[in-house]
């Protein structure tokens, strides 16, 4: 029997077994079956080089977006829009059948948007091209869920199903548990909290399913048999994710309003040509794209070309920023002056730790060049408005 006849039959197992007391330990074993078997599903054949015939695209730019969604729901004539590169769009279904990048310019920064072909359900088991689209999605710093406004709400539901059977967790974080193997000892078992979705008994049960009789296991937070199975496969993808309603321009006003008001969702129309700017602003929000323009000492600063850093992906804070420049930088900072929303006062000298802002302005004071007769004349700017404004951006900044 196959692998995929194998989760097919762990499915229909567990769809048929009723949920209570009595077959939670049977319903926990069968989880920890059901993602060993996709773990495996996932690896390359043997014999078979990593890759092949993947949709290979090289990285690009500040962050990486996949539109990931069924076909025609409107995601080749999305990235049309965005980018201004051309990817075919037409009536029919699977009009897209390779991965096409585009680039999108938004607030001096280079996003990477990827058109992809259009998935079914199934695709996670290898129907169509699902493998590759979804290992694509997997390389994302975020994933554009392409939703057709006039179509069926599941669809949203069955693609997450086919995105976490592959190991994606859409806006989640890793679960508060820490497991770490051991070579003896036995299964050390501690919470810091009541449980109330799985106990010892349970975990062990589960951890004995993949033959694990020496760990230490912390729970820090009231975890599902799920999170403790994710923590143990430990290959899980955390991903924030925007459902991206396409299509409003055919539907009623109260469908409008109703998917507007869904959590991490936008509604657009390519076609009217709605809510773009909207979508970009959405993007670059849930990215966590931090601008950081530098200021060279005496000189005005260079608004030309930020440094950009991201909160989730590296961090944020003047380390971060002085490695980004040169990873040889830090070593030589004395301290740096910061303008912005991320200082207490303008200029606001700060250390290495100091977490930096979107439009922050930074000056870099090196142990040997340091000149401390400057820092008086920096006073003057305590007043300014705590953005760096467009106008400002234009109009000189002192020192
Ligand atoms: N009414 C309406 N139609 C749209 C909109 N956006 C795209 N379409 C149409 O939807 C159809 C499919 O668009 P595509 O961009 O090819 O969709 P896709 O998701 O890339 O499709 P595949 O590549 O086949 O997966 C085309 O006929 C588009 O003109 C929209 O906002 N409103
Ligand atoms: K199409
Ligand atoms: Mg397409």
């Amino acid at each position: 029997m196959g692998i995929i006849e194998k989760i097919k039959e762990i499915e229909a197992e567990m769809a048929r077994t009723q949920k209570n007391k009595a077959t939670e330990y049977h319903l926990g074993q069968l989880k920890a079956k059901l993602a060993k078997l996709r773990t495996q599903l996932l690896e390359p054949p043997k014999g078979s080089s990593a890759g092949g015939d993947g949709f290979e695209v090289t990285k690009f730019g500040h962050g990486r977006v996949a539109l990931i969604g069924f076909p025609s729901v409107g995601k080749s004539t999305l990235l049309t829009m965005l980018t201004g590169t051309h990817s075919e769009a037409a009536s029919y279904e699977f009009t897209t059948l390779t991965c096409i990048p585009g680039i999108i310019l938004y607030n001096d920064a280079k996003i990477q948007l990827l058109d992809l072909p259009g998935i079914i359900e199934g695709a996670s088991e290898g129907k169509g091209r699902g493998r590759q689209v979804i290992a694509v999605a997997k390389s994302s710093d975020l994933v554009l869920m392409v939703l057709d406004a006039s179509k069926s709400e599941g669809h949203r539901q069955i693609l997450t199903r086919e995105l976490e059977a592959v190991g994606l967790r859409l806006n989640k974080r890793p679960p508060l548990i820490y497991f770490k193997r051991k070579k003896t000892g036995g299964i050390a078992f501690n919470t810091t909290v009541p449980l109330s979705h799985i106990d010892e008994k349970l975990c062990y049960q589960i951890l004995h399913e993949y033959k694990i009789h020496n760990a230490e296991v912390l729970f820090r937070e009231d975890a599902t048999v799920d999170d403790f199975i994710d923590v143990i496969e430990g290959n899980r993808k955390y991903i924030k994710c925007v459902y991206v309603y396409n299509k409003i321009d055919v539907v009623g006003i109260d469908d409008v309003d109703r998917l507007s008001r869904k959590p991490n969702s936008i509604v657009i129309s390519c076609n009217l040509k709605l809510n773009l700017d909207r979508l970009l602003a959405k993007m670059w929000e849930a990215m966590g794209l931090v601008r950081v323009y530098t200021k060279p000492q005496g000189q005005q600063p260079d608004f030309s070309e930020p440094v950009v850093l991201s909160t989730d992906r590296g961090g944020c804070c003047v380390e971060d920023f002085c490695n980004h420049i040169h990873r040889s930088l830090l070593k030589d900072v004395k301290y740096v002056l910061v303008w912005g929303t991320s200082a207490k006062h303008y200029p606001q000298r700060c250390g290495v730790t100091h977490v930096l802002q979107d439009e922050d302005v930074v000056q870099i004071v090196k142990k040997k060049t340091e000149e401390d007769g400057a820092r008086g004349r920096f006073k003057s700017h305590s007043n300014a408005p705590a953005r760096i404004s467009d106008r400002e951006k234009k109009a000189p900044l002192k020192n």
